[in-house]
């Protein structure tokens, strides 16, 4: 906990610093660590979900321990039901990022808040990894969780992100502080929690160093994509916007993948591998005038419109369109 608060500080945050404090342990020990190092200077936000029966134990749990410690707290109330098809844990993290952006804004007024923190630890970056992999993730997803990344004006961090999780509990325990456990934790329904209580266990016993070699893995993976995105970028100043069909015939299908994908994803949309695959397919055959391209990618159609490709979010088949 130590060095990697120190490590953090000699980064020299800017001050004054909100803690995403949820009540969980490891956003407990965060915010001690914070409000010690950096007395007066810290704020916590927590997000209340109104979804979950321990939602109020979470809240009393930030009450207490910020009235202790003398941090002014904020505490926002979200609904973040779960769209149909989505997990509850991505559209409670959503609606948190939502609710920190808003909480950023009307802070930044008030309190100057410009770095907010977020306690996930090396534990939880193992998990990610894993779970990109489960779920068959490019580089994109191989590269987890970044350490620091910027929102608007706000630059927001994960100091603890080499720090092992059981090492976070000992710490509190040595500190005689206690948190809230989150009973969703424990769902072995959710994939993350599995590889939680099954896979980290066998890693641990396995290959001890797994948190440390995950993260480099990880980092190899983000200064990779780092790279892809900028060649996409090139690539795509050369082919165009919306891309030149001809032009992007000339880049190798892994190129065009990258490009395609990058741009796909300027429009807010993400191609499956099949669907990639097949519109790679279609850009090759397309060597006639009356060659067309209508394909279903993300919740949209792709299509040809002469000499380039254009992509439109109607969910409609533009065949079935007048
Ligand atoms: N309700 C919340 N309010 C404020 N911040 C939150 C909330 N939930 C999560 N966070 C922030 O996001 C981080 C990751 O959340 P996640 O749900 O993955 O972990 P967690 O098990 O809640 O962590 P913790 O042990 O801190 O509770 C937390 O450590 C915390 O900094």
């Amino acid at each position: 906990m130590e060095r990697a608060m120190a490590a953090f500080a000699a980064s020299a945050p800017a001050l004054p610093l909100a803690v995403a404090f949820s009540g969980g342990a490891d956003s407990t020990a965060l915010l001690l660590a914070c409000a010690q190092r950096w007395p007066g200077q810290v704020h916590a936000w927590h997000i209340h979900h109104g979804l979950q029966a321990a939602a109020d134990d979470f809240e009393r749990h930030c009450v207490q321990l910020c009235q202790r410690l003398g941090v002014p707290l904020q505490v926002r109330r979200v609904d973040a039901q779960a769209a149909a098809g989505d997990s509850p844990e991505d559209a409670a993290r959503r609606a948190r990022y939502k609710a920190f952006d808003a909480l950023a804004l009307t802070q930044q007024a008030r309190a100057a808040i410009k770095t907010v923190v977020i306690a996930q630890h090396a534990d939880d970056q193992a998990e990610t990894v894993l779970l990109a992999l489960s779920r068959g993730a490019g580089l994109a997803g191989l590269a987890a969780m970044p350490r620091r990344w910027q929102r608007g004006d706000v630059v927001f961090w994960r100091p603890l992100l080499d720090v092992p999780g059981p090492l976070i509990r000992d710490w509190l325990r040595g500190l005689g502080e206690r948190w809230v456990e989150d009973p969703s934790n424990t769902d072995e329904r959710f994939t993350r929690n599995r590889i939680r209580a099954r896979l980290l266990p066998a890693l641990e016993a396995a290959f001890p160093q797994f948190r440390a070699t995950f993260a480099r893995s990880a980092a190899h993976a983000a200064q990779a994509q780092a790279l892809l995105q900028e060649l996409a970028a090139q690539d795509l100043a050369l082919v165009g916007l919306p891309p030149h069909i001809a032009a992007l015939q000339t880049l190798s299908p892994a190129r065009q993948t990258n490009l395609l994908r990058h741009w796909l994803a300027q429009q807010g949309a993400a191609a499956s591998t099949a669907q990639m695959t097949e519109l790679l397919a279609q850009i090759a055959a397309c060597t006639t005038r009356g060659h067309r391209i209508s394909l279903k990618i993300g919740a949209g159609w792709l299509q040809r419109q002469g000499e380039v490709l254009a992509w439109s979010d109607s969910q409609e088949s533009p065949a079935h369109r007048g």
